[in-house]
């Protein structure tokens, strides 16, 4: 099966500490693909290795069959790769509008760059009523949406999604869910990581169990849909 990313024997370390350890993941085209664990077992540091935010690397990430290892962090994240990491990292002093327009592409055009927000604000609403409002001053969860906005303007075959729904109220996680169902109905990829399996059963194809540096299971949501696999792995 021709993937879209595969990440081939990463050992990923931040100084001289190991921090992943011969992980393998392919997500194919259009795939939903989910990463699970407790916390501190390495997650969001196969996102960072993805994108090339870590100290140091082993292993190959190939991306549409291009080996991009070695790439920028920018220019994977602006020609290749969305994304949204776990801090959401909006600019909370300019506006809705302006952090939008700072993520979009510098090689498109002025229209089709106001065509991409205007999807953005027909998919987010509540964003499009505060296109004038400081990032800063939105609630948590339209600063969650404001940072998948700004994935979405780069019109990205694959977008990385770090524990969309952490620290929101339950509505507010309810909405981020609603969000995260039309995204995966749409013509991309997504590979999300997330605390709540159990969310993220329906939304996904595939998923992995990571646990201490090491992909310990994986298999589709109904072979990971099994209390005894989560108790081991994510119980906590
Ligand atoms: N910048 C860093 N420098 C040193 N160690 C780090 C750094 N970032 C993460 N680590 C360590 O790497 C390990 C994995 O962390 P990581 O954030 O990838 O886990 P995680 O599964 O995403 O957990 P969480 O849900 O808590 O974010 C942890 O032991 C953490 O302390």
């Amino acid at each position: 099966m021709s993937e879209l990313l595969s990440v081939e024997d990463l050992n990923a370390y931040y100084g001289e500490s190991q921090i992943l350890f011969d992980v393998s993941i392919d997500v194919g085209d259009n795939d939903v693909v989910g990463i699970f664990g407790r916390n501190g077992m390495g997650k969001t540091t196969l996102l960072d290795s993805i994108v090339n935010r870590i100290d140091r690397k082993t292993g190959r990430v190939v991306y549409d069959g291009e080996d991009i290892s070695e790439w920028e962090t920018h220019d994977i994240i602006r020609e290749k790769i969305a994304y949204v990491p776990e801090d959401r990292e909006i600019y909370p002093a300019l506006t809705v509008r302006e952090n939008l327009e700072l993520a979009a592409p510098r090689t498109i055009d002025r229209s089709t760059r106001e065509e991409r927000l205007d999807y953005v604000f027909e998919k987010f609403e509540r964003l499009g009523e505060r296109e004038s409002q400081r990032g800063g001053t939105l609630s948590g969860g339209e600063q969650q949406m404001l940072a998948i906005g700004r994935a979405l303007v780069t019109d990205p075959d694959l977008l990385l999604l770090d524990e969309p729904t952490e620290g929101l109220a339950p509505t507010i996680i309810d909405d981020v869910i609603e969000i995260l169902e039309e995204l995966v109905t749409e013509d991309r990829a997504v590979l999300i990581v997330e605390q709540n399996i159990t969310r993220m059963l329906p939304l996904i194809d595939r998923g992995y169990m990571i646990e201490t540096g090491r992909i310990v299971a994986d298999g589709d949501a109904d072979y990971l849909d099994d209390e005894e696999l989560q108790d081991e792995y994510l119980t906590v």
